[in-house]
């Protein structure tokens, strides 16, 4: 079983899933999204999803914003790298944006219901393990690229290099 970011051979790693996630960060307020569906079901999270043939990363990220919160991202960056191997060998590649601004009312659909946070007081308790490790990175500006091993919602070893 995979329990060590070194069990991997992250060289020839083949993820199953390519997904993205976007962070709107403004006034000191970061939009967040309670997801009703999918992937992470009931955890708060950025909006984001997985990538569709023929777009690019940020295209996807911006998409997902919009599918999910009725808003058009702007201003927006690229912020990290994740990657997520899990124990039942699903795989997820993530890259991870920040937006500065948006067009548009953040709104509730079917997938998700938006939630602004605090920067100073994240409700980490609600979201992916991993989230604590590289979110004060992404905050301060600081490129990151986290290797992560999951066994369902727990992490077992993560590995996180700083640009
Ligand atoms: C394992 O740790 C994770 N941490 C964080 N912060 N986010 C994660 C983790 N694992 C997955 N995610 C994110 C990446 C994506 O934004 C979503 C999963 O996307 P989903 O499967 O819901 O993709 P959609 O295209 O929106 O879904 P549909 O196929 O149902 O439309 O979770």
């Amino acid at each position: 079983m995979v329990e060590k970011v070194g069990d991997v051979d992250w060289e020839n790693w083949d993820p199953v899933v390519k997904a993205t996630l976007l962070f709107v960060i403004q006034d000191g307020q970061v939009l967040l999204i309670h997801k009703k569906r999918g992937f992470g079901k009931g955890k708060i999270n950025g909006p984001g999803g997985k990538l569709e043939a023929g777009e690019t990363w940020q295209e996807c990220a911006v998409r997902e914003t919009e599918e999910e919160l009725c808003i058009k991202a702007q201003g927006v960056e690229f912020a990290g790298e994740l990657l997520f191997q899990f124990a039942d060998m699903y795989s997820i590649h993530g890259f991870v944006y920040t937006a500065t601004g948006y067009e548009g009312e953040p709104t509730e659909t079917d997938e998700a219901a938006p939630i602004w946070c605090s920067i100073d007081d994240l409700p980490f308790e609600h979201m992916w393990e991993d989230d604590h490790i590289w979110f004060p990175y992404m905050l301060e500006g600081r490129p990151f690229t986290g290797r992560f091993i999951f066994d369902g919602d727990r992490m077992l070893d993560h590995v996180i290099e700083l640009g």
